[in-house]
């Protein structure tokens, strides 16, 4: 069911509203700031096609006074982030670890907008509670934590920020690398319980050694790089065919990366197909002596077949970032009532575990503060959905102040025949100056900027909208 139409998706002012009321009094000019249709592109950079010094200004579009935004972030979002949702005039509590589940629907009722990193899990049964939540910021790669067909369905917009943080990953990864070849981390805990215990014993250099990398994407390709550069060579495995950086090798199977790697790593998304990707029969694959890391996603390691798998020699150590249930916030503890296998993984020799800090540095955060920042902004403001993970890419170029009786419609409808005639029918009684409509799967997304609109006409143009069957979701930017 599409969420019941609310107050704050109409616009909130008196339509006999003087001219004066459309004055865009915003705390900072954000719709100055529009950039092209590229999510990476420059905030700076000037989106229409007026040369220096005769470019009218741009036009801010609101959808209802910026103050009445509730934004709620969890998991402590970078500070970056904050600052560009606060200076927007939204109303931000930023919290600093996720919530149960209970709590979360509390507050997740009357918020418009949701910041989250991986922990928070925005199910379908959560997210029926969002009567108000028009956007979700995933303030991190991974998205598998938001039903996002759920969300696409009921018209909430979702973003990410997808290649922040990877060189940070790629990073830990060549330090967990050198750190299990020479057995550092069991070497620490020992001198830190006043343990002198000097070995060669099973220890190793990289160089020449082959790295097994399991995804090739943003973070396993930035990986092969500084791999190779320490005189590693590199195999990888994909389902999709993509071209090796420098002189790394694709292989067609899982199975023969195994048979080959001394050290495997892991950076597929969390999906159906990934679920317990590594299990018995894949570490039997793997060399004797070999090594395992995982800082993609719990659910891709099958763990207590690592823990066998290590027991059995096959594994000579392994680094695990993530896991299947992870503490909530810092300073809960990570013990059996979490996975019942705790314990055991905790006893193991040179096994490295970390508290899912691969993309934790101040600089992927910060990136990925503003990136993401931003695209809510883009989105609350001007409905632009570049770079949205779950609804079809839609952008216009901004409106101006030339343009003062202009309004942005943005109607999210379910995907089916005849609905562009029946809202082109709405809209056709003013001048449709553009307009661009895209579809995903079964959602559509429309957005028309039109002209010679009366403030006392939006309210009945907002109406028809959404009297229309299609209808998953009306806003009226003006
Ligand atoms: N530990 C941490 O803090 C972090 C963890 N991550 C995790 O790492 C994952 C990977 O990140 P990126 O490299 O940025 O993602 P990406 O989307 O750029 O690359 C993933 C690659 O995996 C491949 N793939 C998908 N299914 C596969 C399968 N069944 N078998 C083999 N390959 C498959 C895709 O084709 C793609 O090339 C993220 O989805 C996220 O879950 C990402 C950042 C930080
Ligand atoms: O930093 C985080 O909280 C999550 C990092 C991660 O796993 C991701 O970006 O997918």
């Amino acid at each position: 069911m599409p969420p019941a139409s609310t107050a704050q998706d109409i616009p909130q002012r008196n339509s006999n509203s003087h001219a004066d009321d459309l004055a865009r009094i915003v705390s900072s000019s954000f719709g100055a700031q529009e950039a092209g249709t590229s999510p990476t592109a420059s905030f700076h950079s000037y989106p229409n096609s007026y040369g220096a010094g005769q470019r009218p200004s741009t036009k801010q579009l609101k959808p209802f006074h910026t103050k009445d935004i509730k934004v709620l972030l969890l998991e402590n979002v970078n500070l970056t982030g904050q600052a560009i949702l606060r200076d927007q005039g939204y109303q931000v509590e930023a919290l600093k670890t996720s919530l149960p589940e209970d709590q979360l629907i509390e507050k997740i009722s009357d918020v418009h907008v949701i910041g989250l990193r991986s922990k928070t899990q925005l199910t379908a049964s959560v997210l029926k509670h969002a009567k108000n939540l028009i956007v979700i910021g995933c303030f991190c790669i991974g998205t598998n934590q938001v039903d996002l067909k759920y969300a696409a369905e009921n018209g909430i917009c979702v973003f990410n920020s997808p290649f922040s943080n990877s060189r940070s990953v790629a990073e830990l990864m060549i330090g967990e690398i050198i750190a299990l070849a020479r057995q550092i981390g069991d070497r620490n805990n020992e001198l830190h319980r006043g343990v002198w215990n000097k070995v060669s014993n099973g220890c190793w250099e990289v160089r020449g050694k082959t790295l097994g990398i399991v995804g090739y994407g943003h973070v396993g390709s930035q990986l092969s790089v500084l791999a190779e550069a320490m005189g590693m060579k590199v195999i990888y495995y994909d389902v999709v065919n993509l071209m090796g950086l420098g002189t790394t090798a694709q292989v067609q199977s899982l199975d023969e990366l195994l048979q080959q790697a001394d050290f495997v790593t892991l950076h597929v998304p969390e999906l159906p197909e990934t679920m317990d990707m590594l299990s018995t029969h894949q570490f039997a694959q793997m060399k004797k002596g070999s090594y395992l890391i995982n800082a993609s996603r719990g659910s891709v390691v099958d763990i207590p077949a690592l823990i066998k798998a290590s027991q059995d020699g096959i594994l000579a150590g392994a680094a695990l970032d993530v896991y299947p249930n992870e503490p909530g916030g810092n300073g809960e503890h990570f013990h059996n009532d979490l996975n019942s296998w705790t314990q055991e993984l905790r006893d193991l020799k040179n096994v490295i575990l970390t508290p899912h800090i691969g993309g934790s540095t101040e600089e992927a955060q910060s990136a990925i503060g503003v990136e993401v920042a931003h695209a809510l902004v883009k989105y609350v403001n001007l409905g632009t959905t570049s770079g949205a993970v779950n609804m079809p890419e839609v952008t216009l170029r901004s409106l101006t102040m030339d343009e003062p009786n202009h309004v942005r419609v943005i109607y999210i409808h379910r995907n089916v025949p005849g609905v562009l005639r029946k809202v082109n029918e709405i809209l056709g009684d003013h001048n449709v100056d553009k307009q661009m409509t895209d579809s995903r799967g079964d959602v559509a997304y429309l957005m028309a900027d039109i002209s010679n609109v009366n403030t006392s006409e939006i309210k009945d143009l907002y109406q028809s909208l959404e009297d229309l069957g299609s209808r998953i979701r009306t806003r009226v930017l003006y």
